[in-house]
């Protein structure tokens, strides 16, 4: 049997306090239990490459909230849809329809809609189409940022960088008002609430389709909650594709490109799919999920850390150093990322 870490936030996400400048203060009592969490983490992400938590702290109501409003939105007429749609030239915020993106260079077609909650300028549905998606929404968005903020300091303990509370220094976003005419502190963050429709029976869609394509996501960490439908599979470090089964009252983490590039590979991006279920019972139920992208600020340089676990890269220190005298910003390759995937 593989080993499917299931992490144990209890006394992590509970206590701590914030002070100065958004930063986590931990109660002396409780650091050996961080440490001990960290170091189930390190095991994790460098022997597997994601995680379950659990007592996570958020709410399941909140959950359930939005699996039903989510549920609610995407069975809106398609020129109620419409009305929100992103253009990714513009923002990242808004509806995505089937088809329009592809995760992969190779792929056909992804049967899926999404709606992605991200940047500073956001629109809902009007009260008359749908009551409360984006109150809704923003409340999961918000949960999802506090529990963030603490995985954000578990890995810097992980890594027992110099600086543990790095991670956080570079979301300074966390704390910033996005409704401030001041703030200048942009990101690239996405909730995202995604509908995977039942597969026709008349299997009208092209060979190939899938749910979701093979790829890694583009940012530090991702949150993901699932219905129990199934179907999201990830590659172990081995190379293997493993059923991430949904596990009850549980998060899925995958990790993403930037912490990869941060670790020069000792946490290495989760590469992960969704398949369309093989038995005809699966693939006539629409499955229903989000992730909680999680980026660090724009303008974050990305190069190796210098830690006792990270790696020196093959080519040597010189080749570090070029990249952190020229390193590519969160933005540059998120945006980089995000190009290739549209289809318009
Ligand atoms: O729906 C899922 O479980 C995974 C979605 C995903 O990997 C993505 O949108 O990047
Ligand atoms: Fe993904």
């Amino acid at each position: 049997m593989d080993y499917i870490p299931v992490i144990d936030l209890k006394g992590v996400v509970d206590k701590c306090v914030e002070v100065e400048n958004g930063v986590l203060s931990i109660p002396k009592s409780d650091v050996p239990t961080w440490h001990r969490v960290a170091a189930e983490i390190r095991k994790a992400l460098n022997g597997i490459g994601f995680m379950y938590l659990k007592n996570h702290g958020i709410g399941p109501e909140v959950i359930s909230s939005a699996f039903g409003a989510s549920e609610t939105f995407f069975k809106l007429p398609v020129a109620t849809k419409s009305k929100y749609k992103k253009n990714p030239e513009i923002s990242s915020h808004g509806w995505v329809q089937p088809g329009q993106e592809l995760l992969h260079p190779n792929s056909v077609f992804e049967l899926r809609e999404c709606f992605d909650v991200a940047g500073n300028e956001r629109f809902y549905p009007t009260p008359d189409e749908h009551t409360n998606f984006g109150e809704v929404m923003e409340k999961l968005e918000n949960e999802g940022k506090r529990l963030m903020k603490k995985l954000l300091k578990l890995l810097g303990l992980s890594l027992e960088l110099e600086d543990t509370d790095y991670f956080i220094k570079c979301s300074r976003h966390l704390d910033s008002d996005r409704n401030d005419p001041q703030n200048t502190i942009t990101n690239e963050c996405d909730l995202r609430a995604i509908y995977y429709p039942a597969i026709p029976n008349d299997l009208q869609v092209p060979t190939g389709t899938v749910r979701c394509a093979q790829h890694t996501d583009y940012e530090i960490l991702t949150l993901l909650f699932q219905d129990d439908v199934g179907g999201l599979e990830v590659n172990d470090v081995n190379g293997k594709w493993i059923p991430a089964t949904p596990i009850s009252n549980t998060i899925l983490v995958n990790t993403g490109d930037l912490l990869q590039f941060w670790t020069n590979g000792y946490y290495p991006a989760t590469l992960h799919r969704v398949v369309i279920p093989e038995k005809e019972i699966g693939r006539k139920m629409g499955r229903y999920s989000f992730a909680y992208f999680f980026a660090p600020d724009d303008n974050t340089p990305i190069f190796p850390l210098r830690s006792n676990f990270i790696p020196i890269s093959d080519t040597g220190r010189a080749a570090e150093e070029e990249s952190e005298r020229q390193p590519i910003t969160a933005y540059q390759h998120i945006m980089e990322r995000v190009k290739s995937a549209y289809q318009y």
